[in-house]
Formats: C-alpha cells, sequence, structure tokens
C-alpha cells in the first residue's frame, strides 16, 4: 500500500496514512498479464466498507458510492462493496451500535466508507446503546488516531459562506484532529454518585506524551507539505492535559525547521477563525477542540455538507466520513448535500488506497458540477439551481465520466 507520508515515533520509522495491506493481496490475486493479453489491463482489486447509518448517511452514501465506483474504473480499479448496518440502523436490527460482523468487515477491508450515526429514536438510550458509540469504537479500535479535516472556500461558494467575501474567499486549512483519546476516552468516566449522595457526571481530558507527539507529527508533516505553518490550538491557560500537549509539541518543533510553528488558546482560536481564518494553514488540536473548531470551519466554507474528513492509523483500513451528523432535520427529503460525502470518496482514494489520480478525478468533478452552478439546498444562492442529493449525485457523476478537468 503506498504510503503517503513517512514519520518517526521513538526513532523507528513507521508509514502513516495508509490503507491496510489487502489491497497489494489483491492485487496479487489479479489476473496475470499472460492469462489477459488479449482483454483490458489487469484491474486493481479493493475491498470497500460500506457502513450508511443513520438519518441522511444512507443518502449520501448510495450517491458516493457511484461517484467511487465511476472515478476508479476509469482508473483500473475495482470495488468489492460489503454494506454493513452501524448505529441506529445496527440497534435496529440486532440491539447493539457496532456489531461484531461490522466491525471485522470494517477491520478487513482496505477502506471504510462511512454516512452518518444517531438519530431523535435513540437520543434517550441509555449510554452504551447510543448508536454513536459505534463511531467511538471504530476509531479506537481501527487505532485511527488522526483524523484529518480540509475546511477549503472553493470559488464556486464564497457567496455561500457565512463570512463577508473578503474575509472567506482563499480560506484553506487543514485541521488536525486527535482522535483517540483526551476527553472523549479519558478514564475515570461515567455518572457517578458523590460522598454526598449527589449525581456527578465525570469525563477526563488525559493525553499520554507519545499520544500527543504522533498527532504533533502527523500536523508537522502536514504543514511541510502544505504553506508550511502549523498552529497548535490547546487551553494550556487553564488545563493541565494542554501543559502537556504545548510541551511536547514545542520540543518537536526542532525537527521540522521548515515548519513555523505558533501555540494559540482554543477561546482565542474560535474567534481568529471568524476574524480572519486566512491566517490559519494547518491546525493541530486534541479531540474535543477539533471536533468543535472543524463544524466553526465548515461554515466558512459555505456549509457542513462540504467538508469530508480521513481518520488514519499506523496500519490497518484508514476511516473516511463527512464530518456532520445524520441530519435527522432533512433525513428522508432527498435535501442533504452529498459532497462532503463524495469528498470523503476522494481522500478515501487519496489517503487510504494511495489512488491520487482517482482521487482527483472526483474532486475534479465536484468542482465541475458547481461550476456548472448545481446546488444543494445548504450551499444555494441566487442564480444557481437548486437540486435534491440525488440530482448532485448524478450530476457530480456526469462530470467524472466527462472526463472534463475543471477550471477553478
Ligand atoms: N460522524 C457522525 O456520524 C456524526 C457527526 C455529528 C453528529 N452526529 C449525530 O447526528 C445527529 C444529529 O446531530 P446534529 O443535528 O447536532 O448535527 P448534524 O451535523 O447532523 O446537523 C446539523 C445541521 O446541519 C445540517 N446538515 C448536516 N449535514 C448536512 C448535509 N450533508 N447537507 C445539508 N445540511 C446538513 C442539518 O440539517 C442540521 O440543520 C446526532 O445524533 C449526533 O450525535 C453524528
Ligand atoms: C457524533 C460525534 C460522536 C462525533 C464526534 O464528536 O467526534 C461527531 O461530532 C464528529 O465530528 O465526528
Ligand atoms: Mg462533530
Amino acid at each position: 500500500m503506498a504510503a503517503v507520508i513517512q514519520t518517526k515515533i521513538h526513532q523507528n520509522p513507521i508509514k502513516i496514512f495508509h490503507g491496510s495491506s489487502r489491497s497489494l493481496t489483491n492485487q496479487s490475486r489479479a489476473p496475470s498479464r499472460i492469462m489477459c493479453a488479449a482483454a483490458s489491463p489487469a484491474k486493481k482489486r479493493f475491498n470497500i466498507a460500506l457502513l450508511p447509518g443513520d438519518g441522511i448517511g444512507p443518502e449520501v452514501i448510495s450517491v458516493a458510492k457511484n461517484v467511487l465506483q465511476l472515478a476508479g474504473s476509469l482508473e483500473g480499479l475495482e470495488f468489492n462493496f460489503q454494506e454493513m448496518p452501524v448505529g441506529g440502523a445496527a440497534l435496529d436490527l440486532v440491539g447493539v451500535p457496532m456489531p461484531e460482523d461490522t466491525f471485522s468487515v470494517a477491520k478487513n477491508s482496505d477502506a471504510i466508507l462511512l454516512g452518518a450515526i444517531g438519530g431523535y429514536k435513540w437520543d434517550k438510550n441509555e449510554k452504551h446503546l447510543r448508536p454513536e458509540m459505534a463511531l467511538f469504537y471504530l476509531r479506537r479500535d481501527l487505532k485511527v488516531f488522526a483524523n484529518l479535516r480540509p475546511a477549503t472556500v472553493l470559488p464556486q461558494l464564497v457567496d455561500a459562506s457565512s463570512l463577508k467575501r473578503e474575509i472567506a474567499e482563499g480560506v484553506d486549512m487543514m485541521i488536525v484532529r486527535e482522535l483517540t483519546g483526551g476527553i472523549y476516552f479519558g478514564e475515570p468516566r461515567g455518572i457517578k454518585i458523590s460522598e454526598n449522595g449527589e449525581e456527578v457526571g465525570i469525563s477526563t481530558e488525559i493525553y499520554a506524551a507519545h499520544e500527543i507527539d504522533r498527532i504533533a507529527r502527523v500536523a508537522f508533516e502536514t504543514a511541510r507539505k502544505r504553506r508550511g505553518k502549523l498552529c497548535s490550538v490547546d487551553k494550556a491557560n487553564v488545563l493541565d492535559a494542554s501543559i502537556l500537549w504545548r510541551k511536547r509539541v514545542t520540543a518537536l518543533a526542532s525537527e521540522y525547521p521548515d515548519v513555523e510553528l505558533s501555540h494559540m488558546y482554543v477561546d482565542n482560536a474560535a474567534m481568529q477563525l471568524i476574524r480572519d481564518p486566512k491566517q490559519f494553514d494547518t491546525i493541530v488540536t486534541n479531540n474535543i477542540f477539533g471536533d468543535i473548531l472543524s463544524d466553526e470551519a465548515s461554515m466558512i466554507t459555505g456549509s457542513i455538507g462540504m467538508l469530508p474528513s480521513a481518520s488514519l492509523g499506523a496500519s490497518g483500513p484508514g476511516l473516511f466520513e463527512p464530518i456532520h451528523g445524520s441530519a435527522p432535520d432533512i433525513a428522508g427529503q432527498d435535501k442533504a448535500n452529498p459532497l462532503a460525502t463524495i469528498l470523503s470518496a476522494a481522500m478515501l482514494l487519496k489517503y487510504g488506497l494511495g489512488e491520487e489520480k482517482a482521487a482527483k478525478r472526483i474532486e475534479d468533478a465536484v468542482l465541475d458540477a458547481l461550476n456548472k452552478g448545481f446546488r444543494t439546498g445548504d450551499i444555494y444562492s441566487p442564480g444557481n439551481k437548486l437540486v435534491g442529493c440525488k440530482e448532485m449525485g448524478e450530476e457530480v457523476l456526469k462530470s467524472v465520466d466527462s472526463k472534463v478537468a475543471a477550471t477553478v
């Protein structure tokens, strides 16, 4: 599997951005040149786990799957899709949010494309039976600690931004969110009874040095390939976990002399994102700050329906999903913007499978559909053509098919 970035942990070189080794096996299982001499060239085969989930999840996944399939086939890739229930859909089917079969298919795939999880129906479930737990199990057990959330204002969508044109235009940042640690997973946690008999809710923000180092390295490497600026966002004026975070990130900076490192408190960062988002190139931050800041950044780009993500570990398949949720308020109405999921499929190709050409086909097709004026409701502005989720998907498919490289 093609590694996109190499890094070091404790001086041992390891691959950071790659999918499982299954694809290599699959390639070797592909028909040999001699056998196929008269037919088309041997195709690379990949197993993709599709986890549609809940709400708008199935709507956006069905569209993204078609786009992935077509873009891949034009680059000689063949996908074996296996669709499995997760979240509320799995709770309804088998009583747990992450069935063993689903995890096993995901773990043994080359990459996972997930829609969204959650919904009103399960909101009152006990915590371990909430759909969202599936996400935690997946992220934790696949060890995908590095979550890349790019927020780019496309020229076609400047008017859809919540910010004024002159502030939004040209924004292009990458949020590197730590995904398997911090307050989401820290112990102790739970709702307990205190000594005076009162209920107390406990969540613990905790980071070990190695967890900070490995995400910081991913962020330095990412910044190095972008504009060379890294801003580490923390709350080191208050939180002990952030004090250690800042110390470790600072200590690593000498290994990346070509990257300009700065630090910012998270409250200021939330404000600066709105005041002057162009100051940011790469941001590295902990699990919860990354969750919040990426939703904020999405509105600079026009909509949360535009932001894809890639979650990557040191080995095994990557997990690719839009940053948005199941949007129960618009589910089943063909109103969802599928572009975040389609762009997540592009990230799957690029970071998960190392198939940059196929990824570029998808990115170009998205730009082409936007250039032609197609807009779902969340990114609509007067003068454009309002379409639903399915039609947007069909337009992107047409653009992939026409092999037109969009001019931005
Ligand atoms: N990764 C995930 O699966 C994920 C992420 C966030 C929230 N959730 C879950 O989703 C459920 C709803 O959460 P929420 O309402 O806070 O967040 P949400 O992201 O689902 O929706 C927030 C708002 O954004 C809109 N929106 C979201 N995605 C859109 C899209 N693709 N196109 C157009 N509009 C879109 C929704 O209609 C809604 O008004 C909850 O159960 C939550 O836990 C799941
Ligand atoms: C649904 C929720 C558990 C999840 C998170 O907080 O990580 C979501 O908001 C996200 O951004 O992927
Ligand atoms: Mg979130």
